[in-house]
């Protein structure tokens, strides 16, 4: 790795952080099983449980985040994320929030709220991982923390994936209970324009630049190691 070259341009970074997306957790086994329709509704469930642990984390993690953030402009802005997991309303509304909506996707799948939130089926390794990324964003200079969360550049589309096949796929599924993955398509895109502005402005050297990348690489390699740990406690 030359780390004494030349930045690269913004648009010629962003090019290399996007070109990551050829790591992302969308092309792990697991995840082409699920969304293609061959998982059992054991796995389904298994998956539900476990990815509420990272679901759980998240507010957590973007608290960490604020808490080490010492401009006021991105606290404005940043706050807004642990509002839409957590919620900010009653707990029927809209603003219900993230960690709402997947509960009502662990029932439409069949695991009551008190299973759910017991995490009593969370695997080690996905504990491990989430925890992980937790303990980065607490120890991190924010604008690292920021640049782990873009696997969210990716997001969109896994999320439009599932609400493409899963009906069809799964028809026991209530429909209802996917309307967690329609609330996160706008609200990632509004994430990431914000989260990549951060990184743009701030990885401006090319060994800086590099260090994003490796820190993307690093954020991918947890959600990768969520679904090898899902995969392995609910094998075919
Ligand atoms: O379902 C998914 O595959 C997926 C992936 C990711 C991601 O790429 O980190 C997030 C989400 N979902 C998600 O729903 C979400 O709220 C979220 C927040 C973050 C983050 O790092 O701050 N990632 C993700």
């Amino acid at each position: 790795m030359d780390t004494t070259a030349a930045p690269w341009s913004r648009e010629q970074f962003e090019a290399q952080l996007r070109d990551k997306g050829r790591a992302y957790h969308i092309h792990h086994p697991f995840n082409v099983r699920m969304n293609g329709g061959k998982c059992s509704p054991a796995q389904i469930r298994g998956w539900v449980a476990n990815r509420f642990y990272y679901q759980s984390i998240i507010p957590m993690k973007d608290a960490a985040i604020l808490s080490n953030c010492d401009d006021r402009e991105t606290r404005r802005l940043w706050i807004a994320r642990i509002l839409d997991h957590d919620g900010h309303d009653d707990y029927s509304g809209s603003a219900a929030g993230g960690i709402e909506a997947w509960t009502r996707l662990g029932e439409a799948v069949g695991i009551a709220r008190e299973e759910l939130w017991s995490l009593r089926h969370v695997a080690p390794g996905v504990r491990f991982a989430c925890d992980a990324y937790l303990n980065f964003a607490r120890r991190a200079p924010w604008q690292e923390a920021v640049c782990s969360s873009l696997t969210e550049m990716f997001a969109p589309q896994i999320h439009k994936d599932r609400l493409a096949s899963w009906p069809e796929c799964y028809p026991w599924i209530d429909a209802a209970g996917l309307d967690y993955f329609r609330s996160r398509i706008p609200l990632a895109q509004r994430d990431v324009d914000h989260g990549l502005a951060v990184t743009l402005d701030h990885f401006t050297t090319r060994a800086m630049q590099q260090r994003a990348l490796d820190i993307l690489q690093f954020k991918l390699d947890i959600l990768w190691t969520m679904l090898d740990a899902i995969e392995r406690a609910y094998p075919e």
